[in-house]
């Protein structure tokens, strides 16, 4: 079975996710045991960058200042970037963080603390049940004052995974579909539910269920959702990653 995804805060002013409870794992801790764990510290401040970008992204989206303000802020924005990537990974290397801490995502976009453009959602999962929060600022704005509909596929692609992999290994979206029932309001607390029907579950694959609502009213639809997510076997994993697939998929 997947391992269960819990959620904690570690700031309560902001829906900030630890996507998987955070336990010190043995590839995080000090050779000799002691000390403040440097990789637990980065991940701290990889959460802090995060959060302090989704804030200059937010502003950006809803900013009405001058044209020379703005260009005085992209200048400043520009020079941030050269510290950032004095050590940098390339798309074919998972992030150290991730590779220190199995089944975290720094960086997922939907869900990854570490990730500017991710909301970030909080993903807990329970009794098979994936459960998904999070709050949409003006950088995620569609039609006026409500969510883009491609954000709202985004967030509900992630957490229909997390209900596929709650029946036991992650997988990949192989279909998803959407009926947008009524818009997605900005600066409102939602809520994401995503569950496996028995009946859709073969040996490498289910077909997941998700709704969107707001947090204060869980029985007015705002979105439906369901997927198809298939496991790869390790020859497909072999093919899409190459030499060196995701351990999860690389069982022959
Ligand atoms: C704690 C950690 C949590 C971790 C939680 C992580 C959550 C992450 C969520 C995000 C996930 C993503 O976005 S993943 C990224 C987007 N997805 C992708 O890029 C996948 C691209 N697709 C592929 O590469 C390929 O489809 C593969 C390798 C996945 C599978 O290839 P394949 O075996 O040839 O299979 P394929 O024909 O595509 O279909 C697979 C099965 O699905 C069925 N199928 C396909 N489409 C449909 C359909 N519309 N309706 C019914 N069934 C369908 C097929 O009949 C088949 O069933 P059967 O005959 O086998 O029974």
């Amino acid at each position: 079975m997947a391992r269960r995804v819990t959620a904690a805060h570690h700031r309560n002013d902001q829906e900030t996710p630890v996507i998987s409870e955070y336990r010190q794992s043995d590839a995080e801790r000090e050779p000799d045991g002691s000390g403040e764990d440097h990789a637990q510290d980065r991940a701290r401040a990889a959460r802090e960058l995060g959060d302090a970008l989704r804030e200059l992204v937010q502003a950006a989206a809803g900013t009405e200042v001058d044209a020379a303000t703005l260009r005085k802020t992209a200048d400043q924005a520009r020079d941030l970037v050269g510290p950032l990537t004095e050590a940098s990974r390339t798309r074919h290397v998972p992030p150290t963080l991730d590779e220190a801490k199995p089944g975290r995502r720094m960086y997922n976009p939907a869900s990854g603390p570490g990730n500017p453009i991710a909301p970030p959602m909080r993903v807990r999962v329970a009794d098979g049940v994936a459960t998904g929060t999070c709050t949409l600022g003006l950088a995620y704005e569609g039609p006026h004052s409500y969510t883009h509909g491609g954000i709202s596929a985004m967030l509900v692609d992630q957490i229909l995974g997390h209900a596929h992999a709650a029946q036991g290994r992650p997988g990949m979206t192989v279909s998803l579909s959407l009926r947008y029932r009524r818009p997605v309001p900005l600066e409102t607390p939602l809520r994401l539910t995503a569950w496996v029907p028995e009946d859709s579950i073969t040996d490498r694959r289910t077909g997941p269920k998700a709704t969107i609502t707001t947090e204060d009213e869980p029985d007015r639809l705002l979105v439906e959702a369901s997927g198809i997510f298939v496991i790869p076997t390790a020859e497909q994993a072999e093919r899409i990653f190459g030499d060196n697939p995701p351990p999860r998929w690389s069982e022959k």
